[in-house]
């Protein structure tokens, strides 16, 4: 029989005052008596019956409260009461485990403090793990997954006790309040339009096809039910609300609130740790503020150089296939973006477009590739799972031979730093010595990096650690490059669709360039107004981020429909770019769009390409000035010819949006 002592049955007596606030009392009592001091209870009973039977009448937010009451008052402290009860030889069915614990029963020649630290080890050794769906129960607190998709470990703190009937209850109980939740959750959203959805798989079935198919039919309800703004889809139990109307994408995109990233991000998290684009909360808050001067004017000015090295580059592999037929450009400009986005991140040239045969580049297009199937395969999630299968070994490789090139040059650049710190060098010295001569061409010794930037930065006055310089440059890497090569695929297809525009394209390249051959300067770049209505339309009708996700920490309101809290908002540019309303003619290729005097009353969430708000795109002007710059490079040498119709294009969503059948054109040297 065991004793409790009076602070636990103060607990006890808190639960019950929660538990019994709104109902009968018989239905929580404690087993046996109500006298504090003369508690008896049997031994595998835990001090409170949590029965289907009396959670069922309940609300959820009460179920909530109770269960949140329960495991937070349950603590290790009251744990180690019993370990100290059942470290008696007839304490039942727990002692046997108990008894193998001397160190359990308090040992008055320790303090207090040194005591607290041997039952927390105590309790961490010799806890017992029940895997349960949907719940975390960490030391004291019960946390509620947002997600059920996500598998979590329950710490059950009967579980110490073998009392597995009172494990059992537990889980039930919680099994209850989650499909009551979610019962609740389908009601409240009931008004929303969205295709019927299966009892627990939701619409699952209807998404699980190719990446090419989920993107088409994304877009087929986002018609459907245009005039709505929002649909919904049930993915198992997690509600996703898709949004793509510039009135109700205005609603998440302005808040200062709905800055969480959707849990889809979460497979990210191996690759880019909780990197600018992963991280939410004050680290998020902080990493910004402290990332946004690496995007100094001055510093793209230095950028200007890579641009024009590496478009010279691929310049000259093109030339190998001008006038000579139809071939698919894509991989020529994609490798060029990688080239582009290495040697800013970091000051490394890796030199993709020459050494296709580079381990790190494979590893760059194998991980996201890996990370794709991962957010769509539901059985890839849980990480012992994945890490037993190839696709997890070979995404276990990649991640080494991604973290190890990244930290050799972390590493490489910090002694270089040390060195320029001795003598004095700060950041300031560094910005002003890097004067803004737009007109000049910066070699490339004296080039910053955004690794660079990273070095000098400080955060509370102290510099950033080198695991949290890899977390910013893997971003870059990743965010950088597949973005900015799709937008100008796309977009060279686009002009070699439609000749009259690339011809006017071709006159602005001529009026600034004339004959000559001579580098681009970040001057020329700011001069190709044209060209940059042309890179915006491109990016309207083709979007490189066709989705991205949030997820709602609160209620959101949309006119007539509440979005509750714990659903992911998926932001759909594909389908926002195409209203009729702010784009006429939504699938044509109208550069003209975006001069001043025709897009400055447009709705200012209507086009999104890079996002908008708070968490906007932090690389946009760099985006802009290397799509001119590589695109120009182009289009001074070549005149673009395209031989697919925009049908056999087939756009897939996948990370970014990618022609399903490359960018096939033919070059034709231009004789000026
Ligand atoms: C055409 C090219 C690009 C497009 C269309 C694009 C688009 C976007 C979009 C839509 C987001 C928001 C994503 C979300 O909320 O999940 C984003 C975020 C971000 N982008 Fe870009 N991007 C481009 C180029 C770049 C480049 C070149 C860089 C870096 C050099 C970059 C770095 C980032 C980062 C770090 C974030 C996270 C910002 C934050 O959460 O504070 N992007 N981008």
């Amino acid at each position: 029989m065991k004793q409790f002592s009076p602070k636990i049955w103060k607990r006890q007596q808190k639960i019950q005052n929660n538990l019994t606030s709104n109902h009968s009392r018989d239905t929580l009592t404690p087993e046996g008596d109500d006298k504090p001091s003369n508690n008896n209870m049997d031994n595998d009973q835990i001090p409170i019956h949590i029965t289907k039977s009396n959670l069922e009448n309940r609300e959820p937010n009460e179920l909530k409260k109770i269960l949140t009451i329960i495991s937070t008052t349950l603590t290790i402290e009251h744990q180690i009461e019993h370990r100290r009860t059942l470290s008696k030889p007839e304490a039942g069915p727990g002692a046997r485990e108990e008894q193998a614990s001397p160190e359990c029963i308090q040992n008055q020649d320790k303090t207090e403090s040194e005591q607290k630290q041997t039952n927390k080890q105590l309790h961490h050794t010799k806890r017992r793990e029940v895997p349960m769906k949907g719940v975390a129960t960490q030391k004291r607190k019960v946390c509620y997954a947002e997600n059920e998709a996500v598998t979590f470990v329950i710490n059950a703190p009967y579980a110490d006790f073998n009392n597995v009937s009172s494990v059992v209850k537990v889980m039930e109980s919680e099994i209850l309040l989650r499909f009551t939740e979610i019962e609740k959750k389908r009601k409240s959203v009931e008004n929303i339009p969205g295709p019927p959805a299966l009892p627990l798989i939701g619409n699952a079935h209807q998404l699980a096809g190719t990446s090419k198919e989920f993107y088409n039919t994304l877009i087929e309800y986002s018609e459907r039910w245009h005039e709505h703004g929002v649909f919904r889809l049930w993915v198992g139990t997690q509600l996703l609300v898709g949004f793509y109307k510039a009135e109700t994408v205005e609603v998440v995109l302005q808040s200062s609130k709905i800055l969480d990233k959707a849990t889809e991000y979460r497979f990210l998290h191996p690759w880019l740790g909780t990197g600018l684009l992963t991280s939410t909360g004050s680290k998020w808050h902080s990493r910004r503020k402290l990332l946004t001067p690496s995007f100094h004017f001055k510093i793209l000015n230095d950028f200007v150089g890579v641009f024009q090295d590496q478009a010279q580059t691929m310049v000259k592999r093109l030339d190998s296939m001008a006038d000579r037929g139809t071939f698919n450009i894509f991989s020529y400009i994609t490798l060029c973006a990688l080239d582009i986005i290495c040697e800013t991140a970091m000051g490394k040239t890796v030199d993709a477009q020459g050494n296709t045969d580079s381990e790190y580049v494979k590893c760059v297009y194998k991980i996201a590739e890996l990370i794709l199937k991962r957010q769509r395969t539901p059985w890839y999630g849980p990480d012992f799972l994945y890490n037993t299968i190839g696709d997890g070994k070979e995404h276990a490789h990649c991640l080494k031979v991604l973290h190890e090139f990244t930290e050799k040059v972390i590493q490489e650049k910090t002694e270089e730093f040390s060195k320029k710190q001795e003598s004095g060098m700060t950041m300031e010295n560094v910005l002003s010595s890097h004067d803004s001569n737009e007109d000049a061409y910066m070699s490339r010794k004296n080039r910053l990096a955004f690794l660079d930037m990273l070095l000098y930065a400080k955060q509370d006055g102290k510099p950033m650690s080198s695991a949290d310089i890899r977390e910013e440059v893997d971003t870059f890497m990743f965010e950088g490059h597949d973005t900015t090569a799709s937008g100008m695929n796309w977009l060279i297809h686009l002009l070699g669709a439609n000749p009259d525009i690339q011809k006017k394209v071709h006159e602005e390249m001529d009026s600034i360039f004339g004959n000559s051959d001579r580098p681009l300067t970040m001057k020329d770049l700011q001069e190709m107004k044209y060209l940059e209505c042309c890179i915006k339309e491109a990016l309207r009708i083709f979007p490189p981020v066709p989705f991205f996700g949030r997820s709602l920490t609160e209620d959101c309101k949309i006119g007539k429909y509440t979005v509750p809290k714990g659903s992911t908002v998926v932001i759909s540019p594909a389908s926002l770019h195409k209203d009729p309303r702010y784009f006429p003619d939504p699938e044509k290729f109208d550069p003209d769009r975006f001069l001043p005097e025709n897009s400055r009353k447009r709705h200012p969430y209507a086009y999104v390409p890079f996002s908008a708000g708070p968490r906007n795109c932090i690389g946009q002007k760099f985006a802009l000035l290397e799509e001119k710059a590589v695109i120009s490079t182009i289009l001074r040498k070549f005149t673009v010819i395209s031989k697919q119709k925009r049908e056999e294009l087939c756009p897939i969503g996948e990370l970014i949006l990618r022609p399903e059948n490359g960018i096939l054109v033919e070059l034709h040297s231009r004789i000026k």
